[in-house]
């Protein structure tokens, strides 16, 4: 696998050995050893999560307060995103800066957001299905979000519309206000 780091250097972009034959393909979407290796430290997954989306959906901002933030390892199975993460940690030099990247069935890419970031992403395929790996369980108690269209982060979200969102994303604080 092919391993690129963002310009938030710990937020990895994973593009998995893909073996194809007349049948169709094959690949690993996790090997522990190797993403241990690949991030230079021992990760411990306890979840995964699939979502399904329409057009223009955006799911996000969302991260976990401390005690249980949450690594996510995500990828796109049908579809294509544009995937984001926002650095959150405090004392981080890259702090508010964002990283997106485009995550598709057919790029089979996937990124490695590491605890202490904002998630989102945009759906700009007719139908998403996203799968992903996290490194804490859900605690609703200490889920929060982050408004998608903070000037303040500037994210350059693909679809110019509106995008179809939950309300508590639509009524997400800003950066500034945010509690992390
Ligand atoms: C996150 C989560 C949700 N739920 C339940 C709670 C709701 O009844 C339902 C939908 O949850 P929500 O609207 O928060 O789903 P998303 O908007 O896709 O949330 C996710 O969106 C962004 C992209 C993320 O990175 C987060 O992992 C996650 O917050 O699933 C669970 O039962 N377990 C869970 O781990």
């Amino acid at each position: 696998m092919i391993v690129t780091p963002t310009s938030i250097p710990d937020v990895l972009i994973i593009e998995p050995r893909v073996f194809g034959d007349d049948r169709g393909f094959f690949f690993e979407s996790f090997n522990q050893q190797r993403f241990d290796e690949a991030i230079s430290r021992r990760v411990h997954f306890v979840q995964d999560n699939h979502s399904r989306s329409n057009r223009n959906v955006l799911r996000g901002l969302h991260y976990q307060l401390p005690p249980h933030p949450q690594g996510k390892l995500v990828r796109c199975v049908q579809g294509e995103v544009f995937d984001v993460a926002v650095d959150l940690r405090r004392n981080s030099s890259t702090f508010g800066k964002w990283v997106g990247t485009l995550l598709s069935a057919e790029n089979k890419r996937q990124l490695w957001i590491p605890e202490g970031f904002a998630h989102g992403f945009q759906v700009v395929s007719e139908t998403a299905e996203f799968l992903y790996k996290t490194t804490d369980f859900w605690h609703p108690e200490l889920e929060r979000s982050l408004r998608w269209n903070d000037p303040e982060l500037a994210i350059a979200w693909p679809l110019a519309e509106q995008p179809i969102l939950a309300t508590k994303d639509a009524q997400a604080p800003l950066l500034a206000n945010a509690e992390f």
